[in-house]
């Protein structure tokens, strides 16, 4: 949803401390009034500090609930920190600990449970707790033998924490339930048949969860679809050091979708969700993440939210056939040298596409096929990349079936874009002229697809990082006497320096045990070594 349906403020309220008339209203949340300054301190006192958010939940009938900036908010500005609810391994994952969720190997056990962990500290965190009290209780085994593979025995492990809130946390787990699972939409699809097996027969006829009291665990089969749904709409995937899991966020759950967000979110140590303004973002505009894949068409974004979300977008990036400028979507005409083939209604996913030079047309399933052959040859390329290959691909693909920003080619060109100058058949200075003019085109796509980086941050700072190598590369040729005063190579250590702190600009909020934050770390490293080189070159 784009944009902000006009909010038309109250000028007068009551006064949230004390009752009386008022009009001075909180600056950040716009939602308390005062009667006087005093009313306010008192109030803040009193527990506003820790309610004062400067967004607004509304409700619609397109969207549901929905969130909007009750303040105008600067880019970087927080909107929001806040705990899960739950946190607890993914439906398909490798046996990993149940307390710190690092991958486990087997040779240690809950001495209480016997799931697979890695120490005894790990046994008594309290994440571990509901499924540990369910199998001292039922003593059913745990049954993994093979610890390189997923198993399916954690497919039960989020639902099962979900519904032990409800002794542990009655509130949390009213708020669980408040979110929305699209349990209607869900009944009878595939999803819904295979949760009915893996989940919630394997809870009920294994684990056996009803012959808990119903005030302490709600077993019925419509419980426990209702709570498989509201995590699949809701949760957030949270990449920890060696696995990924999921964390539910009840407030961040509010926030709606669009496929150019504007805000952003990482997460810190405690686990808590933070979550910025990833743009400037007006009072009243609506505020937004992204549930789907930023580097994916629009057929395949739209498909993904239908089948994963249970909507269809609309949003401004959706209804456009060019994707914002960038043809990430666009195929070459067959019939004219000059055009490219785009949807003629992209919310339409049966609308033909027609060129834009010479009105030819072709079916949506047409462009499908030539999708689907695209990624195959991508993919394949992508398993054992070398510059020669990928080159060849890009190019021949590039002038012949798809715009050269097409999305499928748009992955290899990130690979490629690093392995110039890398790869040993492409250490020369032609390559690092591709290499700059391929990170040149690659971020102006980033950059129109993603303005505030919301989700691009790792594959716009890799580029980043890239081309100031590049630049540099170049900058690095002459070092000698007579070159060091040369205008050229002060812009070009200018240049570098100006890359390598967007760079960390743009990497700053991604955790230091992932590999954008350790990319941000060496950004940081180069660029005081920049700095230290440079002032070499203007000392007499
Ligand atoms: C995480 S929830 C968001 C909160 C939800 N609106 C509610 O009231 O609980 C996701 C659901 O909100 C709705 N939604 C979110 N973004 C939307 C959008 N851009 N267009 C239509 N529906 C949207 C869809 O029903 C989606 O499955």
């Amino acid at each position: 949803m784009e944009g902000g349906e006009e909010q038309q403020e109250p000028e007068v309220g009551m006064c949230a401390n004390c009752g009386f008339l008022a009009k001075l209203r909180c600056a950040n949340c716009r939602q308390a009034f005062y009667c006087k300054r005093e009313c306010q301190r008192e109030h803040w006192k009193n527990g506003h500090k820790d309610q004062c958010q400067p967004f607004q939940v509304l409700e619609s009938a397109e969207l549901g609930r929905y969130m909007v900036a009750s303040r105008d908010l600067k880019a970087g500005d927080v909107i929001l920190k806040e705990d899960p609810i739950v946190v607890g391994p993914k439906q398909i994952t490798e046996p990993i600990c149940l307390g710190c969720y690092a991958r486990v190997d087997g040779s240690y056990r809950c001495q209480k449970c016997n799931w697979p962990m890695c120490g005894p500290a790990c046994e008594s965190s309290p994440d571990h707790l509901p499924e540990c009290v369910v199998g001292q209780e039922i003593g059913s085994p745990i049954d993994i033998a093979n610890f390189d593979e997923p198993n399916h025995f954690y497919e039960v492990i989020f639902p099962l924490r979900c519904l032990a809130l409800k002794k542990k946390s009655p509130k949390k787990y009213e708020q669980l339930l408040s979110l929305e699972s699209h349990y209607e939409d869900r009944k009878g699809t595939h999803v819904h048949q295979e949760n009915q097996k893996s989940i919630v027969n394997f809870l009920r006829n294994y684990f056996f969860i009803q012959e808990f009291p119903i005030e302490d665990i709600d077993s019925s089969e419509k419980s426990i679809h209702t709570i498989t749904g509201i995590t699949d709409v809701n949760s957030l995937e949270l990449r920890l050091k060696h696995s990924e899991v999921l964390g539910l966020y009840p407030t961040f759950a509010m926030l709606e979708h669009s496929c150019t967000p504007n805000s952003k979110h990482t997460f810190n140590k405690e686990r808590q969700v933070i979550v910025k303004a990833a743009v400037d973002i007006k009072r009243g505009e609506h505020i937004s993440t992204m549930y789907t894949h930023v580097l994916w068409g629009t057929a395949a974004r739209r498909d993904h939210l239908k089948h994963s979300k249970y909507f269809m977008c609309t949003c401004f990036r959706c209804s456009d056939p060019t994707e914002l400028g960038t043809h990430f979507s666009a195929l070459r005409c067959k019939q004219c040298p000059n055009g490219f083939m785009l949807s003629a209604a992209p919310l339409d996913e049966l609308a033909a596409w027609i060129c834009t030079s010479c009105n030819a047309t072709v079916t949506s399933d047409e462009v499908k096929e030539i999708n689907l052959k695209i990624g195959e040859e991508v993919e394949a390329a992508l398993a054992m990349p070398s510059v020669d290959s990928l080159e060849k691909l890009v190019q021949r693909h590039g002038k012949n079936l798809v715009h050269p920003n097409h999305f499928h080619l748009f992955a290899a060109r990130h690979t490629l874009l690093q392995m110039y100058g890398r790869d040993p058949s492409s250490a020369g200075e032609e390559s690092m002229k591709k290499k700059e003019k391929m990170c040149q085109d690659f971020l102006k796509v980033c950059t129109a697809l993603d303005p505030g980086m919301s989700r691009l941050a790792p594959y716009a700072g890799i580029a980043l990082y890239e081309y100031h190598l590049a630049v540099l590369a170049r900058a690095r040729q002459e070092p000698d006497a007579k070159h060091v005063d040369s205008a050229a190579l002060k812009k070009d250590v200018e240049t570098a320096k100006a890359l390598l702190q967007q760079c960390i600009r743009v990497l700053q909020d991604e955790p230091e045990d992932q590999p954008e934050g350790q990319l941000c770390q060496v950004a940081q490293q180069n660029l005081a070594e920049l700095r230290q080189w440079e002032a070499t070159l203007s000392s007499p």
